[in-house]
């Protein structure tokens, strides 16, 4: 198997007193759609900010692209949807247009090639979340699932290896959950974007990822997510961490 995009070795971390994250072991391989769920508090953010290099290690290492994440040189190879991404009032000041090019680094690598003026990079990205139509819009009139696909084409502006989001869809309907959840699919089989999405939604994500990773301090379960589909949700609390009750939806 090629090396993984994402490697975490003997991960730990505290804040004061508090550890939130206890021997963390996984690998991310390019390619794959990564489901990382926990309850609240269970460290999630904690862990993806060590992957994204924001948070320093304390404890074991990270490494992104097969280098130490404290010498990795992101340049748009990694992007980030954070949970606050749409934290934008109606009527804030900004177009669709500007909002997506926010996410431009100036060493870009062009989407398609020979199509290099930022205009042409930023229709491609809203074309691949069907935003296109609303280039000249105001972002704060937009649906909070709207805005949320503006996000995404502003996070793969740059054609990123690796999409990290976390929590994209608080804030959006239930019908349009699944939805979002097809766009990411199209961007992780199409595009070969590989996705970590971080989610509370145990009970739809298992239909869309290729690895479920169950995170409470530690890591309760990694890998296939049809192993967690065939549990009981007694089955399923126990390696969650946490009780749970699993809401399926039919496709
Ligand atoms: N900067 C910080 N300083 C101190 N404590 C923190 C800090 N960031 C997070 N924590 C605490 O660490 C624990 C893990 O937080 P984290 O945000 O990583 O969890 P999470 O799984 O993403 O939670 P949620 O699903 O609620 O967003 C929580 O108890 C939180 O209060």
């Amino acid at each position: 198997m090629a090396n993984p995009i994402i490697s975490v070795e003997n991960v730990s971390h505290r804040y004061e007193q508090q550890n939130v994250l206890e021997d963390i072991n996984f690998n991310i391989h390019q390619g794959s759609f990564v489901g990382l769920v926990g309850p609240n508090g269970s460290g999630k953010t904690t862990l993806i900010k060590l992957m994204l290099g924001i948070e320093k290690i304390q404890r074991g290492s990270v490494k992104a692209f097969g280098k130490p994440i404290q010498k990795f040189k992101n340049e748009g190879r990694m992007s980030y949807v954070s949970q606050k991404a749409n934290a934008f009032t109606r009527g804030f000041p900004a177009t669709v247009r500007e909002v997506v090019s926010m996410g431009i680094v100036s060493n870009q690598k062009p989407l398609l090639p020979g199509q290099k003026s930022d205009h042409e990079l930023i229709v491609y990205a809203l074309k691949q979340v069907h935003m296109k139509d609303y280039l000249n819009r105001n972002i704060g009139d937009l649906s909070g699932g709207q805005q949320q696909r503006v996000f995404i084409a502003r996070a793969i502006v740059n054609q990123p290896e690796l999409l990290i989001l976390d929590e994209p869809t608080v804030g959006v309907d239930s019908e349009n959950v699944d939805h979002f959840y097809q766009l990411l699919s199209k961007l992780n089989q199409e595009l070969g974007i590989t996705l970590v999405l971080v989610t509370h939604d145990i009970g739809s994500i298992t239909t869309y990822v290729t690895d479920l990773l169950c995170l409470n301090k530690s890591i309760h379960y990694h890998g296939d997510p049809s192993g967690f589909e065939n549990m009981t949700d007694k089955e399923r609390s126990k390696l969650y961490g946490h009780s749970i009750h699993t809401i399926t939806h039919d496709h």
